[in-house]
């Protein structure tokens, strides 16, 4: 008999799940993954497959059910799947987790009131992560659950990177930056330090592009900068979300345009991006399969930034000693990463062209002064390794 963890990561409209066996007191494995899609419609769509892909369920619903049952089925499949295997407890990804929470924190219903004051900071996320927590405490109270903050591997970003330059009231009530995607960087820092150990220690940029993006300067292994903010709409265009904007704009657009924080927020959180700029489509494959002169302007825009970013993060380090890319883009487009280290090549950045167009994981070429990787994320084994830690392993079976 096996122990297992759950993990949750709560995106604005799906739930991804991944379901980890504890092979010892170390390791996992993982068992199965799968997706609840479209959670908020009138179809919610649950489906798993096993680590090899194979199918394992597949659900349907043809009217909206709430999180309970949502969450309900989930955990009865996942326990059905584990057989004689005991779930001992289930991991959130947690968006943000404010100025008090930087470590992974066993669920309280305490907890859970505090981070619902911070659901104006990441309103695409924090509901979501917030609501299946509540259904499963209210359904499965004995079960331990376990916030993972992404913001939490920044908190050793030294002050003056977090600091605005605002009167200190502000300071003083947490409006900082925070800075997202911590939970992929971490496991990307300790990636480096199995396949580039001379990197280990060196000065590193990881960009996390996906549907949110942003970069994360670290050194020796720990964040000191990074693009995100008080809240993930800054740094990156990213895939509905406007990156860095004047603050101008947004007093433009109450004044001027006479629009309500709420419309404001749809703007710069849904409506932006490359979807908003494009006008077609948030999804970069979807971008580069389109000959239309906005999807290149789009993508023009999307690359523009992660360069100037990338020159911005490379002063804050001192140097550049090796670019990583993570996430369902920068694992898998050939193409951006390409422009983008081109974008670069002044800093010492070269491509390996064949190599990074067949996605190897070592992409930078033998005359590259910085080396470049091309690793893919592992944000649910970081939540099942906290999860493990935070709650304790569970005792051998006797
Ligand atoms: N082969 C590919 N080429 C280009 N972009 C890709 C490819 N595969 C996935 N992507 C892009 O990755 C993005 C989603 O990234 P992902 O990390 O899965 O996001 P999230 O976890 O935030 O939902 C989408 O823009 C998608 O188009
Ligand atoms: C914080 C954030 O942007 O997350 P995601 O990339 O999952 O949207
Ligand atoms: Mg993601």
């Amino acid at each position: 008999m096996a122990d297992a963890v759950l993990t949750l990561n709560a995106g604005s409209s799906s739930i991804k799940f991944s379901l980890f066996r504890l092979a010892d007191s170390e390791n996992f494995e993982l068992f199965a993954k799968g997706e609840i899609e479209e959670i908020e419609s009138n179809a919610p769509h649950l489906f798993s497959v096993d680590a090899k892909g194979a199918p394992l369920s597949d659900r349907k619903w043809d009217r909206a059910a709430g999180f309970d049952e949502l969450l309900g089925a989930l955990i009865e499949r996942a326990e059905t799947h584990l057989g004689q295997d005991k779930l001992f407890a289930i991991g959130h990804r947690v968006v943000h987790g404010g100025p008090k929470h930087y470590r992974p924190e066993r669920v309280t219903p305490e907890l859970l009131d505090e981070l619902d004051k911070l659901t104006p900071l990441a309103p695409l996320h924090e509901p979501h992560s917030l609501a299946p927590i509540r259904a499963i405490l209210a359904a499965r109270p004995e079960l331990p659950q376990v916030a993972c903050f992404d913001t939490a591997f920044h908190h050793t970003v030294p002050m003056v990177a977090k600091r605005f330059a605002l009167p200190p009231e502000y300071e003083a009530e947490g409006v900082r930056r925070y800075g997202f995607h911590g939970l992929s960087y971490e496991y990307i820092a300790g990636r480096i330090s199995v396949l580039a150990p001379h990197l280990a220690a060196g000065r590193v940029i990881a960009a996390h592009l996906g549907n949110g993006a942003s970069l994360c300067a670290m050194k020796a292994g720990r964040s000191v900068e990074m693009t995100t903010g008080f809240t993930a709409l800054d740094g990156l265009v990213m895939g509905t979300r406007c990156g860095a904007l004047d603050p101008g704009v947004i007093l433009y657009m109450g004044q001027q345009r006479g629009l309500n924080p709420k419309q404001i927020e749809d703007i710069l959180y849904r409506r932006s991006g490359l979807l908003g700029v494009s006008g077609i489509s948030s999804d970069m494959r979807t971008l580069e399969a389109s000959d239309d002169p906005r999807a290149k302007e789009a993508i023009d825009l999307f690359v523009y930034r992660i360069v100037r970013e990338i020159g911005a993060l490379t002063s804050s380090l001192g140097g550049l000693d090796g670019l990583i890319f993570t996430a369902g883009i920068g694992e898998h487009s050939p193409q951006i990463r390409a422009r983008v280290c081109a974008g670069v090549e002044w800093l010492g950045v070269k491509l390996d062209l064949e190599a990074n167009h067949r996605n190897a994981i070592h992409i930078g070429d033998k005359q590259s002064r910085v080396a470049v990787w091309a690793i893919p994320t592992d944000e649910e084994v970081m939540i099942a390794r906290h999860t493990r830690d935070t709650v304790g392993a569970p005792a051998p079976a006797l």
